[in-house]
């Protein structure tokens, strides 16, 4: 059974470098993927309250603990905050929906999972008439010292950050009393982001890559829009190594230090996903994988980016 390594986060605590995505992952076949990751060795899931099927997540690690396969010790579970809730007197109460949906007693990390926060709706997306999300505009400060208090009640273990540019990191680091451990966002061939991740080490945040594969089973926004699978340099140092690409793109993302939470709900790809840590790609190799030179971002959320702090417009 493979085993995922662990990074040390910046207050002290250890995070394994490889986890389960479980965005997409549908009800009905997200128990039985985190089961199957389970007995595969992983032991870091990444859930949100966003993807509405934390219910199933917990009921297989409820039921893993049970069988005695693990503890919960053992595991790493991070969930975030969705934008509905970015009012700081929200955050406890959405913390706690997460913590009951996943039938645990605390959470590993807690992520502010977007800068743009969304009026308090039963709605996960309010709009208006005319289609527009409903913006509110609290300040990520408040947000995040709402966030610090889960950490002094001991509701979570750690907490961060999640699609945060350069300048919204720095706005965090540099004013709070409990320094955020990760900011989580997208990194692959397609989109490297390499400014972002060596800012994020510059102020002792872990990068967690998400969309490591590219979403490839996303519908993609353009006819044009590209699966970084296909692409033929990746395919040849798949072969070289007798690994899939998949495998490459993970093992691509430990390599730049990341973590990274490559999602399936497919039982063969769930344990090949992890078996990368046998084999080392060079220089050479990175080189290759750095230079597809093609920009593709699979999460955009474009329908935000009149909003103050939406990320993307930046670095
Ligand atoms: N913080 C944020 O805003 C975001 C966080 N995330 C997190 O990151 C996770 C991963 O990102 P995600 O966008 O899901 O995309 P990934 O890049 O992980 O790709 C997932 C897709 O790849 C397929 N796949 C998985 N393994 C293989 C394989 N070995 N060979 C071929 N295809 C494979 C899956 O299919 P199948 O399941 O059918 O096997 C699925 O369609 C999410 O699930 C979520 O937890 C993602 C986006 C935004
Ligand atoms: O994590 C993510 C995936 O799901 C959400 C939407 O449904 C995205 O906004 C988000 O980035």
């Amino acid at each position: 059974m493979a085993k995922s390594p662990t990074i040390t986060l910046n207050n002290g605590k250890l995070m394994p470098i490889l986890g389960l995505g479980t965005w997409n992952s549908p009800a009905g076949e997200v128990a039985q993927a985190v089961k199957d990751a389970i007995d595969a060795g992983y032991r870091h899931i990444d859930c949100a309250y966003v993807y509405e099927n934390e219910h199933e997540v917990g009921q297989a690690i409820t039921a893993k603990i049970a069988e005695g396969v693990v503890k919960r010790e053992d595991l790493f579970i991070t969930s975030k905050l969705w934008n509905t809730f970015h009012d700081p007197k929200e955050v406890r109460g959405a913390f706690e929906i997460t913590l009951k949906r996943l039938n645990l007693d605390y959470l590993d990390l807690y992520l502010i999972h977007w800068p743009m926060g969304y009026v308090k709706s039963d709605e996960l997306f309010p709009k208006n008439e005319a289609g527009q999300h409903l913006h509110t505009n609290f300040d990520l400060l408040d947000t995040y010292r709402a966030m610090e208090e889960l950490v002094d009640a001991g509701l979570t273990k750690s907490i961060g950050v999640s699609n945060f540019n350069i300048r919204l990191v720095t706005k965090i680091v540099d004013n709070s009393r409990i320094k955020p451990v990760v900011n989580q966002f997208e990194c692959h061939p397609y989109l490297l982001n390499k400014k972002l991740r060596e800012h994020c080490k510059s102020k002792n945040l872990v990068v967690t890559a998400y969309s490591p594969l590219g979403s490839p089973g996303r519908p993609y926004a353009t006819a044009e829009d590209r699966n970084i699978l296909h692409e033929p340099k990746l395919k040849a140092i798949a072969e070289k190594y007798n690994k899939s690409p998949a495998q490459i793109l993970i093992r691509l993302q430990i390599q730049f230090g990341n973590v990274v939470i490559p999602k399936s709900v497919t039982k063969e790809r769930i344990i090949s996903n992890i078996d990368v840590f046998d084999f080392e790609l060079t220089d050479e190799d990175i080189k290759d994988l750095e230079s597809f030179g093609y920009t593709q971002r699979a999460c955009v959320l474009e329908i935000d980016g009149s909003h103050p702090d939406y990320p993307f417009h930046e670095d």
